[in-house]
């Protein structure tokens, strides 16, 4: 599992971790872990966007941007350790005397200079550090430094954040101004949100996590946290010899119309793959479904007269079509998506007894808050929680970065971390759905059915695609190996 905690968290522990040490050690770890992992890169370390060519510190040109902050502190005690092992060191003091005293006399100490012309030797770096703001930095980059970040993002040089890239907000991953694209970040002691979520996320580039011994100080319960393989291998059902096709749940799909068709065959193809022994298809398909998938029980009337299922997934282009309110009248666990989500009355999802999970768009997400889409898009966490929170429902919020949260108070919200941006096609949020209900039915909580399904879903785009177009069939399709791929099971076994 990897977590993500707030600035006021990591702050308290760091001053709990601060007051057992001496002066300064913090800064020294954090220094330390950062000058590895540029020296790593200098070698030629993969995983950043760009690779330096240089393959060696010795002799590498480095350029340190120094804010006003510990940030400025981090950088600068870096390029103190990178200068002391060869490398040619230029600081660019973007607070003039504000810069940090200890780290500019130790750079300057060990052989590194100020740069007499930041572009001359932006242009020329093999490596940029950002120390312009970490996690006290407040909007996006100040007018003076925008021309030097645009310089580093011309020049060649690989681009390392310090703790966070300059200009993003830590705890939201809003980008409220401009901001500096890194090809990796070294961020110490705990990620921060905006390190995994968009629009923040994208300019974060490769992710490396320095210890710098804060673990004991932070609590149990993050801010945010990302499934992994291990995780999601736990939480998938999981047939036994007791089994029979009703104790693996029956999952009912309520989607489709005579305008899209094709939704119900999609949604029905994620929910055959996603672990329920059976999948109930209620409306007007059936036929299409069959063509696709005999083995589908299918039934025109209501859901309530459909026969027992454990969970519902309801709303894949189901247009104006019934069924929505008769499937949250259940006693059952429901998903909405799609067009289930419209006119979707919060008290009607509170009165309920058995949970309910939303699965909108932002575009979904927006009408049901009543704000922009953009709202939506550049605030995803507060937009989640807010959903959450206002419907009493789990919520699921598709798109770049998909996040899952709770209705309860203090459950972390979830981030996933799979996924690829060929998924944003026609009917992919279908198979999603599918897939989420048909481990709902196999019995997951909502949150853990839609962070699970989210994670397959995301892997199965990515194997399907391998950087192409996919269509949303194919993730369907690619899902049965993403689920082998997470519980570890080879080819051929
Ligand atoms: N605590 C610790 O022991 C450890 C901390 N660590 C490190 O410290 C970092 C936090 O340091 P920090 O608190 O000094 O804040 P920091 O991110 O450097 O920036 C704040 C300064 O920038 C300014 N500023 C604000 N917004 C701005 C903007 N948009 N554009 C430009 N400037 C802006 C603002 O000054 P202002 O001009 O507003 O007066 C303020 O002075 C953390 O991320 C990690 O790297 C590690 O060493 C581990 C140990
Ligand atoms: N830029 C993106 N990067 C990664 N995944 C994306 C992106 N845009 C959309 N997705 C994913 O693609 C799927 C699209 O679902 P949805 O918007 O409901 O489309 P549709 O209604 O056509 O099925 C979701 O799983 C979403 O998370
Ligand atoms: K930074």
């Amino acid at each position: 599992m990897r977590t993500a905690y707030s600035v006021e968290t990591v702050r308290n522990a760091e001053r709990e971790l601060m007051a057992r040490l001496p002066e300064g050690a913090l800064m020294q770890r954090a220094a330390a872990g950062l000058a590895a992992a540029c020296a790593d890169l200098l070698g030629g370390g993969s995983g950043a966007g760009r690779v330096s060519a240089v393959g060696r510190v010795y002799g590498s040109k480095v350029v340190v941007l120094a804010g006003s902050g510990a940030n400025g502190g981090d950088a600068l005690y870096a390029g103190a350790r990178l200068a002391a092992r060869g490398a040619r060191v230029w600081a660019v003091p973007l607070a003039a005397d504000r810069t940090h005293e200890g780290g500019l006399a130790a750079l300057l100490g060990a052989g590194g200079r100020v740069a007499d012309d930041p572009f001359e030797v932006l242009a020329v770096a093999d490596l940029v550090l950002d120390g312009i703001t970490g996690i006290g930095g407040r909007g996006g980059l100040r007018p003076d430094a925008v021309p030097v970040a645009r310089a580093a993002r011309g020049g060649r040089g690989v681009i390392v954040a310090v703790d966070l890239p300059s200009g993003v907000e830590a705890d939201s991953g809003e980008v409220a101004g401009e901001a500096l694209r890194a090809d990796a970040t070294v961020t110490f002691g705990a990620y921060k949100p905006g390190l995994l979520i968009d629009p923040a996320r994208e300019y974060a580039g490769a992710l490396r996590l320095v210890d710098i011994g804060l673990g004991p100080y932070l609590p149990s319960v993050p801010e945010l946290e990302a499934l992994q393989h291990e995780d999601v291998a736990r939480l998938l059902p999981a047939p036994t010899g007791e089994s029979d096709k009703y104790r693996r749940g029956v999952v009912g799909i309520v989607a489709g119309s005579a305008r899209y068709p094709g939704a119900a065959v999609l949604a029905v193809a994620g929910a055959l793959r996603g672990g329920a022994g059976a999948v109930r298809y209620v409306g007007p398909g059936g036929d299409a479904v069959i063509a696709h998938y005999p083995e589908t029980l299918v039934h025109e009337g209501p859901p309530s007269k459909a026969g027992r299922v454990q969970a519902w997934a309801v709303g894949p282009g189901l247009g104006d079509g019934p069924g929505v309110a008769d499937a949250l009248a259940s006693d059952v666990p429901v998903l909405v998506d799609a067009d289930g989500l419209r006119l979707l009355d919060p008290a009607t999802v509170r009165a309920r007894t058995a949970p309910t999970l939303l699965t909108p768009h932002a575009g979904e997400a927006a009408a049901l808050l009543g704000v922009d889409r953009a709202e939506v898009e550049s605030g995803r966490l507060a937009a989640v929680r807010e959903l959450a929170a206002r419907y009493g429902a789990t919520v699921l919020l598709k798109g770049s970065t998909t996040l899952v949260a709770s209705p309860d108070q203090g459950v972390p919200v979830r981030v996933n971390p799979t996924g690829t941006p060929w998924l944003a096609t026609a009917g992919s949020g279908d198979v999603l759905s599918g897939l989420a209900g048909s481990l709902l039915a196999s019995g997951l909580d909502p949150r853990d059915a839609a962070s699970a399904a989210a994670y397959l879903h995301g892997l199965a785009g990515r194997l399907a695609s391998h950087g192409a177009p996919v269509t949303a069939h194919e993730v369907a399709e690619a899902v049965r190996g993403a689920w082998r791929d997470v519980v570890g099971v080879r080819a051929g076994a």
